[in-house]
């Protein structure tokens, strides 16, 4: 049995529990990975995020002396992104001292990303270019089927638009959302949309490998980004309420930024089972 420190917190709501792996000694089964996220069994999360060097992670071609950020879903798969995860891994990184030097880069499966704390608090990191697709798609939820857009994010979106928040509010995700298989053969994050004034948005999501939850930063994005390519635009920002808080996205140019909170909000020591 290994004893490992662990650290939990939540980027608005969506949590996580942060383990340091530096010489990735403690490669993780999937069977670990729900053990850890179990709310009952285990410590409790939407995914786990484990912290391993760049340069021991042979998928990756950039600099050697990053953090790598080995992204866990809660069911044990892996995603290439996870922008939520991506802030809150920052937070711990920058409270350990684990980094210094501004803006903080991070190996991700979605590639380099980096990173600032602002003044309040809160953590803005780049997220890449986002690609909207230009072919529709469908989502089926609560037995209708909606009009989809495609976006990736480095992982896959699809976002709903719904005419109002109390259609929103009425939605019941504790049933997955269905998806045409060929579009995503390896799955997708829903999210349900409701512009509510001209740069902002209210929004739901059914994670992918997690069920509902209460923010995802991709997800965000990705709803951000459609909302301006519904509008003609293709730079913008948007301030995105989901059930867990208020995330902010700034799209130029080049790439997306997401900026919101992040908390530590315990250590520890975790005893894994045998994996
Ligand atoms: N919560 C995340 C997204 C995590 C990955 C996602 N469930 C997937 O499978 O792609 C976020 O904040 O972006």
């Amino acid at each position: 049995m290994q004893t490992l420190s662990f650290a939990k917190g939540h980027a608005t709501h969506n949590d996580f529990v942060i383990l340091v792996d530096r010489e990735a000694m403690t490669p993780l089964s999937a069977d670990t990975v729900r053990w850890l996220c179990d709310r009952r069994g285990g410590i409790g999360a939407d995914g786990v995020l484990r912290a391993v060097r760049s340069e021991l992670i042979p998928e990756w071609q950039g600099k050697p002396d990053l953090w790598f950020m080995d992204y866990r879903n809660a069911d044990g798969s892996i995603a290439e992104m996870c922008g939520n995860g991506l802030r809150l891994f920052v937070r711990y990184l920058l409270d350990q001292g684990l980094v210094d030097a501004e803006p903080v880069e991070i190996a991700t499966r979605a590639g380099l990303r980096k990173a600032w704390a602002c003044l309040d608090g809160r953590i803005k990191v780049s997220m890449g270019r986002v690609r909207v697709a230009e072919q529709p798609t469908w989502i089926e939820s609560n037995g209708r089927r909606y009009d989809a857009t495609t976006v990736d994010v480095g992982n896959p979106h699809a976002g709903v638009r719904l005419d109002d928040v109390e259609q929103l509010r009425a939605l019941d995700l504790s049933v997955a959302p269905t998806f045409d298989q060929a579009v995503y053969p390896a799955g997708v994050n829903v999210e349900f949309v409701v512009p509510v004034a001209e740069n902002a948005l209210q929004m739901r999501v059914f994670e992918r490998g997690v069920g509902e939850t209460q923010s995802c930063g991709t997800g965000v994005v990705a709803s951000a980004a459609a909302q301006l390519h519904s509008l003609g635009r293709q730079t913008g920002s948007l301030t995105v309420t989901v059930p867990g808080g208020a995330l902010k996205v700034d799209v130029d140019d080049d790439q997306a930024y997401l900026t919101g909170p992040a908390v530590v909000v315990a250590q520890g020591r975790v005893t894994l089972p045998k994996q």
